[in-house]
């Protein structure tokens, strides 16, 4: 196996008491698209806010790329490589979908206008908002603007790309063209994919990692998950899997 682009050793945190993270291990090889998914309150968005560095751990390390980023800055993560998406937060609705997309490249390529044009375009092309792209995207349904999201991750050319949430919202139609997408985009980067949709997960992941109640409870393949009795009492312990 080649060495992980992502690691975690003991990555723990807590909050007033409550362990949120307890302790994780977490090895992610590159090029895989790996599924995280757990019970309402696992430890999920936890885990990836330390991850990005939106939150910092109370116990463990992180690594990426062969570095320990544990104690940088969300934005310098983000320039060595990591890109995020989250549930449209980062997108600036009065502006266009062009020039969204077209800040997040700049975060790569500076003030090379030509070059920022060009990742622009293909980047739009690439989630199929070609049309799209002088329109605010305050306009957009809320599927295309999970599209355009992800778009901004793709400008900045991530080697780990984590998406929190992608299919949520979107109609059945987008979650085709989305599995499609994404297979595209695994041939070239990593992917972390947090989703509550199953069949989603299944079909996509090469490997999934389940947390609950904070651990690590399993790991392995679709099959291997979909046929795990610890898995399946998780899920049926606190109502199902909401997928
Ligand atoms: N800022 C916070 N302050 C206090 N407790 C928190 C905070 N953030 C998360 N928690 C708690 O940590 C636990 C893990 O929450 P987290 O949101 O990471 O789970 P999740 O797996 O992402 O859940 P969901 O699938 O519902 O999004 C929960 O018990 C939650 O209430």
């Amino acid at each position: 196996m080649s060495a992980p682009i992502l690691s975690t050793r003991g990555l723990s945190r807590a909050f007033h008491g409550l362990q949120a993270v307890s302790n994780v291990d977490f090895d992610l090889p590159p090029n895989e698209v790996r599924a995280l998914i757990g019970p309402n309150g696992a430890g999920k968005t936890t885990f990836v806010s330390m991850l990005i560095g939106r939150i910092p751990p109370t116990g463990g390390r992180i690594a990426f790329d062969g570095a320990d980023v544990t104690d940088l800055p969300a934005h310098a993560r983000v320039a060595r490589g990591m890109a995020y998406t989250f549930q449209i937060t980062s997108v600036f609705s009065r502006l266009s979908v062009h020039e969204n997309v077209a800040l997040a490249a700049r975060r790569r390529l500076g003030g090379d206008a030509a070059a920022v044009d060009g990742a622009v375009t293909q980047a739009l092309a690439r989630v199929g908002l070609g049309d799209r792209a002088d329109d605010a995207a305050e306009d957009l349904s809320y599927g295309h603007q999970r599209l355009l999201e992800i778009a901004m991750g793709l400008a900045q050319k991530p080697r780990l790309m984590i998406l929190d949430e992608p299919t949520q919202g979107l109609a059945e139609s987008e979650i085709a063209a989305f599995k499609v997408l994404i297979r595209e985009l695994a041939a070239e980067t990593t992917i972390l994919l947090i989703e509550h949709n199953m069949a989603v997960v299944m079909e996509l992941a090469d490997r999934i990692t389940v947390l609950n109640f904070g651990e690590v409870l399993a790991e392995g393949t679709p099959a291997e998950i979909h046929a795990n009795a610890d898995v399946q009492a998780a899920y049926l312990g606190t109502g199902g899997a909401d997928a």
